[in-house]
């Protein structure tokens, strides 16, 4: 069984690549960052360690890897040999590799291949389903044909914390021991070989929001309102007690809206958010809030885990108070080497809240968010003038 996996960073080797070495897959990884293509080219495997109590040490063999920027032939060709095609990139590069998958594709048609399954495993609510629209606008309308019949893109859920890697080694990366991969059966076309860890679902959008708007969630507010009180990990800051506050506040409201909108049951659904504090508190793990704020125009988004879930409860008449409180504290993250960081200073500096949020997420002028937002952003303004 053959992979090709786009994206050989953190979640691609720490996660993705694990589970599908560890399942009897060969894995090619396709990226642009030529160091990383030539050591995992050359060594052909590398080790995860999982941070947990102990630290357990796990071998990924059998791996080889592709630059999709000097090698495209090659990256065509290891697609039109693939089982399974799967990619982690961040939600703004798929654009970038659908030139490439369209091509694989093409040549997958011309040969007759077997159906092929084309995974997105990036935060955001129908990453698969994006992606498929990206590589039509690369076809003919006859090609098209032949991608519906023959190619499916199950939309999917994937979770483990794997923080920026602090190690000398280029391809050793560390992570969190738990993880959680669930995928839309019904986007499927053909079979997918065996993935060890993979629950399939006939539905996604519960599973895939109840992760987004818990998990990723109370991680942004965290790293937002932990950089806003001087906290530089995840683990500082969910350890401190204002910023756990607010994140709980936060998760007890999105888990309402999960509970009211999907059916979970409420005592599943606040053990659920208990680990999920736990995870974000593991002492082994170092998460700069810089990583996990990352892209903050992208996680400002209409449908993303901040103003997404605040839209819904407000819809459903439920008050995103905390959550508010969450999405004023954005405003005050910087990271320098973040271009999307420094893109929304300069914004904010211009627009303020309601005109931030207008441009950044859609929301119309007269939305009961703007104000819940901008009176937060004042609170929080003058907290750190203190
Ligand atoms: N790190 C996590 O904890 C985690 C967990 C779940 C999901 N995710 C999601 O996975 C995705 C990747 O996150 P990450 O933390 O691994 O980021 P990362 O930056 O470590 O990895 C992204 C990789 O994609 C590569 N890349 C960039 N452009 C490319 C291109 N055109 N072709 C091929 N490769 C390219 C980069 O060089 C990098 O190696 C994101 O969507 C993220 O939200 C991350
Ligand atoms: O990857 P992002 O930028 O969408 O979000 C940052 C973190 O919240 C995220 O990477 C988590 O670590 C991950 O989603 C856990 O499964």
């Amino acid at each position: 069984m053959r992979a090709v996996h786009f994206g050989a960073g953190n979640i691609g080797r720490g996660f993705i690549g694990e589970r599908l070495a560890r399942s009897g897959y060969e894995v090619c990884f396709v990226d642009v960052q030529a160091p990383l293509v030539r050591e995992l080219r050359k060594r052909g495997r590398y080790s995860v360690r999982l941070l947990g109590e102990q630290v357990e040490t796990i071998w990924v063999t059998g791996v080889t890897a592709l630059d999709s920027r000097t090698e495209l032939d090659q990256v065509v060709e290891a697609i039109a040999g693939a089982d399974l095609v799967t990619t982690a990139v961040g939600p703004a590069v798929m654009q970038a590799i659908a030139p490439l998958l369209a091509e694989g594709i093409r040549l997958r048609l011309r040969r007759k291949s077997s159906p092929l399954n084309v995974v997105a495993c990036e935060n955001m609510l129908g990453a698969s389903s994006l992606l498929k629209e990206q590589v039509a606008n690369h076809l003919s309308k006859e090609e098209l044909e032949g991608m519906e019949r023959t190619t499916g893109f199950p939309d999917a859920a994937v979770d483990r914390i794997v923080p920026v890697q602090a190690g000398t080694d280029l391809l050793t990366v560390s992570v969190e021991p738990f993880h959680e991969w669930v995928m839309d059966r019904s986007g499927i076309k053909g079979d997918i070989p065996p993935i060890d860890g993979v629950t399939y679902v006939d539905s996604l959008p519960p599973y895939i929001e109840r992760k987004l708007y818990t998990v990723n969630t109370g991680h942004a507010v965290c790293a937002y309102v932990g950089q806003l009180l001087e906290c530089e990990t995840v683990r500082e800051a969910i350890t401190h007690p204002r910023v756990e506050a607010v994140v709980t506040g936060v998760l007890e409201e999105t888990g309402a809206l999960l509970v009211a909108k999907h059916g979970f049951d409420v005592q599943t659904h606040r053990n659920y958010i208990a680990k999920i504090i736990t995870r974000f508190a593991n002492p082994h793990l170092t998460d700069p809030v810089s990583r996990v704020g990352r892209s903050p125009i992208r996680k400002l988004g209409r449908a993303d885990r901040l103003v997404g879930p605040a839209l819904q409860m407000i819809d459903r008449g439920l008050q995103p108070d905390r959550l508010a409180a969450g999405i004023a504290a954005v405003f005050f993250f910087h990271a320098e080497q973040d271009p999307e960081s420094v893109k929304l200073q300069q914004l904010f500096s211009q627009k303020g809240v309601t005109g931030t949020l207008q441009t950044v997420a859609g929301i119309p002028e007269d939305s009961p968010l703007i104000p819940l937002v901008s009176r937060r952003y004042h609170e929080w303004e003058e907290e750190v003038q203190r």
